[in-house]
């Protein structure tokens, strides 16, 4: 990668899903003007969300001809549904953007590490178990994913040791400022050391 864009720094928020990792992300992202990187995915929307602003919603032929291509830098498969990140939006979306955030679940923040090295900030976001089942239950998640993503709670919750910074979230406005002011010195710094 050239040196202009190594320069800018990719934050992905992980940790168990129900921890609150879109909510918290596209608060912070709001707050200091950071641009998300949207996954495609083949599942289909649910009630409120929207392509374009919670995923690239596409069908599985197109997600095939796109991963045929090799255009996903890191792609999982979740209860039937493909998930991925195309590796030329990041390239993109830095050039245009500058920094920018993704969220993923903790094999995609692995990837991600892996290929972009010290250009990836990864932030953990978590809850305990009952606050993150009960937060599923009550955003009228389907009861058979709330199982499957619980049984894979204590996993997600062990990856906190690989990642740069963790952040407990019960009160959202604390959650959004701790990690805003933490990003903030990140930002900061990449401005000063351009100088
Ligand atoms: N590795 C990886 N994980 C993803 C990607 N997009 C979404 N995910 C994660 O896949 C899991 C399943 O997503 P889904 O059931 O749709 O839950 P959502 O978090 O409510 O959208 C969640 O943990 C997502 O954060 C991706 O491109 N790569
Ligand atoms: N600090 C919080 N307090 C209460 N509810 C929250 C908090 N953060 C997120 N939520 C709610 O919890 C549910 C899961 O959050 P979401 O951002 O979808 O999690 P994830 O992306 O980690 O799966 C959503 O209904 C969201 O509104």
């Amino acid at each position: 990668m050239n040196e202009q864009l190594d320069r800018k720094l990719i934050f992905v928020f992980t940790g168990p899903d129900g921890s609150g990792r879109k909510t918290v992300a596209d608060s912070v992202g709001a707050t200091l003007g950071i641009a998300k990187v949207l996954s495609y995915a083949t599942r289909k929307p649910r009630p409120g969300e929207a392509n374009g602003q919670d995923y690239h919603f596409i069908s599985p032929e197109l997600y095939e001809q796109f991963d045929r291509a090799g255009d996903f830098i890191e792609s999982i498969c979740m209860n039937g549904n493909h998930y991925g990140v195309r590796g030329m939006d990041i390239e993109q979306s830095l050039l245009q953007n500058g920094s920018v955030f993704l969220i993923l679940n903790t094999e995609g923040a692995e990837l991600l590490k892996e290929q972009y090295g010290d250009q990836v900030i990864r932030l953990f976001i978590y809850a305990d178990r009952r606050t993150v089942q009960d937060r599923q239950q009550e955003a009228g998640v389907d009861s058979d994913i709330v199982r499957f993503r619980m049984d894979q709670y204590e996993t997600a919750v062990a990856y906190q040791a690989r990642c740069e910074h963790a952040f407990e979230n019960y009160d959202l406005a604390h959650t959004v400022f701790d990690i805003s002011n933490t990003l903030e010195h990140y930002l900061q710094r990449n401005l000063v050391e351009r100088d």
